[in-house]
């Protein structure tokens, strides 16, 4: 005997792009946008029954929809918001939807003079009206999930926010010693090591409850959602600062602390993204310790290792393996 224990299904990394057009001041971004659902749909695993099936081609069309009407779309929290309510509140059966919503990295480029753009300095730089560039492969990442199970007129939404893919290296300031020493120990303890990492994470913010209007339940209309300090607003999910603020304080941790290991040092960005950000109630980094081996050369007759390892100068970056570094550091 078997029974289904689990369902969702949607449509997975759909791309827009989106204009915002303030005159001649053009706002773009562009997201990869996932969406799963769940709720009243075994019988379409279970009894081939599709009729509970919200094609996920529709699903496609859902996130253009949202792209095109949203007032929210340049803030990726509000515009997976307002998709993930508009799901489960258009469609009776749909109970939850687990929206993610990446945005990638496009940047103003900056040019001389003020011919085309915002007027600055005579001479100096000026932010370009309608041109970019993509700043690397660094996302900004939205996790919102929308569930109206559990608290009847209500849809509780819970939302997680952070960074994936952000690339640094730092070329000192990092040791690793006084680990443990055993009959399996190889590594050589350093004061002085290089230190580079993939920076994933993840801050998640206190859950928000929308209260459904009581006259029309199957029409949530997403002000409800927005009227800053609405019923369940305890943070400060709408202020755009906040990325800002997590972003700052991990490159700054990671310059800045002499770093005794990955772990000493993920901590104190944790610790510190609490301190600066009262709407977040829990934070977590996921670290890939991304190894650079110093090079013996001695084969060819090059010295790259006196007086110590600690000082060569050429090195091998390794892709796999890596060590990886994670924790979770939660609001007391
Ligand atoms: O910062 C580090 N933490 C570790 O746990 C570890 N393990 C290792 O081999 N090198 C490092 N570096």
């Amino acid at each position: 005997m078997s029974s289904l224990s689990r369902a969702e299904y949607g449509k997975a990394n759909v791309r827009v792009f989106r204009i915002v057009r303030d005159g001649k001041w053009h706002h773009v971004v562009e997201y990869n946008v996932t969406v799963l659902l769940q709720g009243d749909i075994s019988t379409s695993y279970t009894q081939a029954d599709n009729s509970v099936v919200v094609a996920t081609d529709s699903g496609v069309y859902l996130k253009f929809y949202i792209a095109k009407i949203s007032p929210h779309i340049l803030s990726p929290e509000k515009f997976a918001l307002h998709l993930g309510t508009f799901i489960v509140s258009k469609y009776g059966h749909i109970e939850k939807a687990d929206v993610r919503v990446e945005q990638l990295r496009w940047k103003r480029i900056s040019v001389s003079g003020n011919e085309n753009g915002k007027e600055g300095k005579e001479g100096g730089e000026v932010e370009h009206e309608h041109a970019f560039w993509r700043d690397g492969e660094e996302k900004r990442i939205v996790n919102v999930v929308v569930d109206k199970r559990k608290e009847k007129d209500t849809l509780i939404a819970s939302v997680s926010a952070g960074i994936s893919d952000l690339l640094v290296l730092k070329s000192t300031g990092s040791s690793f010693t006084d680990f443990i020493q055993d009959e399996f120990t190889t590594l050589i303890p350093v004061n002085d090591r290089i230190f580079s990492t993939s920076i994933d994470l993840t801050y998640t913010f206190q859950d928000i409850s929308i209260p459904l209007p009581k006259e029309e339940k199957k029409k949530v209309e997403f002000e409800v959602v927005v009227r800053e300090g609405g019923e369940g607003y305890k943070g400060s999910v709408w202020d755009e600062g906040v990325f800002e603020r997590a972003r700052k304080a991990t490159v700054e941790v990671f310059a800045n602390d002499e770093s005794a290991s990955v772990q000493a040092t993920l901590f104190k960005m944790g610790q510190r993204i609490i301190e600066e950000n009262g709407g977040i109630r829990e934070v977590r980094y996921a670290l890939p310790n991304k190894h650079y081996i110093p090079v013996n050369m001695e084969y060819i007759g090059i010295d790259n290792l006196t007086p110590c390892v600690a000082k060569a100068e050429v090195f091998c970056p390794i892709g796999a393996p890596s060590g990886l570094i994670s924790a979770t550091i939660s609001r007391k």
